[in-house]
């Protein structure tokens, strides 16, 4: 391909471990161009062939750049994604920790100036198909428990993912608090995070990479819904769909399930 016609990306977060793997991903994809990186401080990075930055505002000014790809923290994320639609710079932003609310605001900016984008909480297959069969499940199991499973490293809980999960089970599921009317904790945190009246649990192992199980109960009967991320690789294939499809979008998308064929 054409290097006039490659999609020219940034990434944000060069030295995290999904960061480098996208680094990894976009130096090796034919369509996409590696232009700058953005980080907090100056560190060497796997590739030092191309321009870090920390001064996304320098960064911006100074690179023709047409995605910037964010793996960093949720207020770094949320900076860099204000920067990027001030720039007209389609963000795909993998960071967790939007709320609904805010995904509200960025896609009103967004759509005023006709800019395609995407967060999406998971960009594994897997485990959207997850989100997708727990949001179908909900319909006909209300009594329903989220245990998202992560590497000691993660520093928000619960993941971004198992909060999309609760967010698409709570359209189909009817209004119920899950568990014993009278039910109380003897030790504080033992049923979980309250989503909705569904409980969400955290666990924090070294040796996990991302996992998540949504368990339904009914009479008689447990449906079981799981994916195990085993290697960060497991990400690639939907950051590389999404910023093809970020070229092409006028709004900001929350969720590849709304982007998938
Ligand atoms: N959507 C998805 O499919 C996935 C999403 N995630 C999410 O991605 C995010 C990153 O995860 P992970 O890679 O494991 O985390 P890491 O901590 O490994 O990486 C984050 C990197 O961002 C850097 N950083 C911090 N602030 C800035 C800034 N202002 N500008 C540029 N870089 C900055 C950090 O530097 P330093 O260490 O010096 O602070 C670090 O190198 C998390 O929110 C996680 O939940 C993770 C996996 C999959
Ligand atoms: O921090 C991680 O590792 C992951 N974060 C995302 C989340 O919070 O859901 C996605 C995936 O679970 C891995």
């Amino acid at each position: 391909m054409n290097s006039k016609d490659k999609i020219r990306v940034a990434v944000a977060g060069p030295r995290g471990r999904m960061g480098s793997e996208t680094i990894h991903m976009v130096t090796n994809a034919p369509d996409l161009q590696l232009v700058a990186a953005i980080d907090h401080k100056h560190e060497e990075i796997a590739f030092p062939d191309i321009p870090v930055y920390t001064d996304i505002d320098a960064c911006f000014s100074t690179e023709q750049i047409d995605v910037l790809i964010d793996f960093t923290n949720p207020q770094a994320g949320k900076m860099n994604l204000q920067k990027a639609i001030n720039y007209g710079i389609r963000p795909v932003i993998g960071t967790s920790g939007f709320s609904n609310d805010e995904v509200i605001d960025y896609r009103k900016q967004m759509e005023q100036k006709k800019l395609g984008g995407i967060i999406a909480p998971n960009f594994a297959i897997g485990a959207v198909l997850v989100m997708k069969f727990s949001q179908m499940a909900a319909k006909y199991f209300p009594d329903a428990e989220i245990i998202e499973l992560h590497h000691d490293q993660k520093k928000d809980a619960p993941s971004g993912t198992a909060i999309k999960t609760a967010e698409l089970m709570a359209k189909t599921r009817g209004a119920k608090k899950q568990g014993a009317p009278d039910e109380k904790e003897t030790i504080q945190g033992a049923r979980g995070a309250d989503f909705d009246g569904m409980r969400i649990h955290s666990v924090r192992l070294p040796g996990l990479i991302a996992h998540q199980e949504v368990l339904f109960g009914g009479k008689g009967e447990l449906l079981t819904l799981r994916h195990d991320s085993m290697d960060r690789a497991s990400f690639m294939h939907g950051v590389h769909y999404a910023v093809k499809t970020a070229m092409n979008l006028e709004t900001l998308v929350y969720g590849l399930e709304n982007i998938l064929d």
